[in-house]
């Protein structure tokens, strides 16, 4: 909301001025009073007199009046009825779509002066008349806009979900589809009116729009060319309202759409503090691949900043696999989008810092860390539907992902593609660089997602997930795969996962992070064997084997906005007891750690 304060401010500023003019005292607009013709400023007359000895600053203020009621008129009917229009369009198809949008294109077909010079010669010109014409002008525009976005937005799956729910369509339109189709919206109405207040200057320049001696901008404009020479100040007043308007209209309907959008939170300004004194920084852990020491992330949400990942420590080596899990929102993949410089735009590492290659990549200019991505570090998403671009081949898109760091020729670059698909297990590899993302299985489709990420051998890999969407066998088979290319090229993997069977069978060494913090640090063998954290423990437990029903942890992981004070397990944990407070991570031997106040007491009772 802080967003909307300027620009709405200065919006409003404009309109009470233009409202208020009959109440300002200023002198009569269509004065004339030719023995002060073209006057510069003095007293009574700050902005001077016109070609008719007429008083400027008067006639600017009235002249708003006009100018902007006819604006902002002609872009709200075109508005509502093109929305309405589009979304009628989009949702329905068939006829409904023929007569809503095609008849726009009929509308399109005319030049702007002939329709307006049509109705004016039907109607007589005047200010109601400019409205109708403007608004009939700007139609075809939202009604195409929103038309698109319906039609994009009711492939989406919360569309499809909200009509499993039995919702009726009116309220689907309003509900679900309108606000999510709202920001192009406002931004094709803050077209319309910047272009409203220009073109009802232009038609009104040309005779078609209001009638002088009525005061409007565009009036202004055509008396003050002919006097250019002479008086060229006559020009600047209105030219200048009418950029100041548009400018202010414009960033008005920038910030309704972001604040529309609860994704587009600002973005968190970078802590050049850190830039200037690296020798604060943690050093890297000797031969770490990746060393990530502290780890704090901040994010700006509109009910404060929060702290989802508190001073996260992690390393791996190369031919190492760490295991990073925790239950939903423990911080995983905020931890994950840090090291790849991908965090979303209101997030920030406040605190730590990511060795990898000498390199701090918490502090990577985004060049830089563009470079890296997908040449040393890569990452594999969880849903391989959504990271592949459906419009083109496979073949195309891995040899893409080589040519982006390599200087390969095209033919050479989808040789590689096609020799990386059969390295991941794609039977018919040639056949199948043909195929388009929607053609192959969900299995396949991560195989493709692979193969792109170990393009340009990466020394580390980043796996969100990636077997999660997958059902077991093929979860088993892209397991397989991982280990292969890991034995094969000796990088390090990064792997994250809620899955302790997973884990088990992939990863050396496995951090566990519960509410933005590691709480146990160990290798697999360790940690899994004799857990030090409750909350470890309650995990591990939690893994349902054979044919027993898994012991759930009671409880959910608290939102950042909602920390506990002290342990943040405290509230779920059976052991919690009075001792207990905000505790550290302690290393309790050489690579095992734990954040425990009890830990000690907790491994001698077991
Ligand atoms: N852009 C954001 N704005 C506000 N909060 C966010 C944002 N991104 C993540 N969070 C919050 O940060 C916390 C950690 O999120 P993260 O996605 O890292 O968890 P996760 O452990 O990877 O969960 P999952 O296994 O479900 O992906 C969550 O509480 C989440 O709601």
């Amino acid at each position: 909301m802080r967003r909307l304060w300027l620009p709405g401010g200065l919006v409003l500023l404009v309109v009470l001025v233009a409202l208020a003019a009959p109440l300002l005292g200023l002198p009569d607009p269509i004065r004339q009073d030719v023995a002060r013709r073209l006057a510069g400023p003095m007293p009574g007359s700050p902005l001077g007199r016109d070609e008719f000895g007429r008083d400027v600053l008067s006639r600017l203020v009235w002249g708003a009046r006009a100018s902007l009621t006819v604006a902002f008129a002609s872009a709200a009917i075109a508005c509502v009825v093109g929305t309405l229009l589009g979304l009628l369009g989009g949702w329905f198809r068939g006829l409904g779509e023929f007569f809503a949008v095609r008849s726009m294109d009929v509308l399109l077909c005319f030049p702007p002066v002939l329709l307006a010079l049509l109705v004016v010669t039907l109607l007589g010109p005047g200010s109601g008349t400019l409205i109708l014409v403007l608004a009939a002008l700007y139609l075809p525009g939202f009604v195409r806009v929103t038309w698109a976005e319906v039609l994009s937005a009711r492939s989406h799956d919360y569309v499809e979900a909200v009509r499993a729910l039995g919702a009726p369509t009116h309220r689907i339109l309003l509900r679900t589809v309108l606000p999510n189709i709202a920001g192009p919206v406002l931004v094709q109405l803050s077209l319309a009116v910047a272009s409203a207040v220009v073109l009802e200057s232009g038609l009104s320049f040309l005779g078609l729009g209001v009638v002088p001696p009525e005061p409007s901008w565009g009036l202004m404009i055509r008396g003050a060319r002919g006097t250019m020479a002479q008086a060229p100040l006559l020009l600047l007043w209105p030219c200048l309202a009418l950029s100041l308007t548009i400018l202010a209209m414009n960033l008005l309907c920038d910030a309704l759409r972001d604040a529309a959008d609860p994704r587009t939170a600002p973005a968190a300004p970078p802590r050049w503090v850190d830039r200037l004194l690296p020798g604060l920084l943690p050093p890297p852990r000797a031969d770490a691949v990746l060393s990530m020491q502290g780890l704090t992330i901040e994010i700006v949400t509109p009910r404060g900043t929060i702290r989802p990942v508190e001073d996260v420590s992690l390393s791996v080596r190369a031919g190492e696999t760490l295991a990073v899990v925790g239950e939903s929102g423990s911080g995983k993949s905020l931890t994950a989008l840090a090291a790849m410089g991908l965090l979303p735009p209101a997030a920030r590492p406040v605190a730590g810092a990511a060795w990898f290659q000498g390199r701090d990549l918490l502090r990577l200019e985004e060049a830089e860390h563009r470079r890296l991505r997908g040449s040393a570090i890569a990452m594999v998403f969880q849903d391989p539907m959504s990271s592949l671009n459906p419009v083109h081949r496979i073949g195309d898109q891995v040899a893409e992902a080589i040519r982006a760091h390599q200087p390969l020729s095209a033919r050479a670059a989808r040789a590689r593609a096609v020799d990386l698909l059969r390295r991941t297990g794609i039977a018919d590899p040639d056949r199948r660089a043909r195929a388009f993302p929607h053609e192959l299985s969900g299995g396949m489709r991560q195989r493709v997602m692979i193969a792109m990420a170990i393009a340009n051998r990466p020394a580390l890999l980043i796996a969100d997930e990636p077997t999660t969407a997958l059902d077991v066998t093929v979860q088993a088979q892209i397991l397989d795969l991982l280990a292969g290319l890991q034995r094969e090229t000796g990088m390090a993997l990064v792997f994250i996962t809620h899955n302790l069977g997973v884990v088990a069978e992939i990863a050396d060494r496995v951090t566990v992070l519960y509410a933005g913090q590691v709480v146990e640090e160990g290798t697999v063998a360790e940690v899994f064997g004799a857990p030090l954290h409750p909350y470890t423990a309650a995990l591990l437990a939690a893994v349902p084997e054979g044919d027993g029903m898994a012991a759930g942890i009671p409880g959910t992981v608290p939102p950042p906005q909602d920390l506990p004070p002290g342990c943040r397990f405290a509230p779920r944990c059976p052991h919690a007891a009075p001792a207990c407070d905000a505790p550290q991570l302690l290393a309790e031997r050489a690579g095992r750690a734990v954040r425990c106040t009890r830990a000690d007491e907790l491994a001698l009772a077991a």
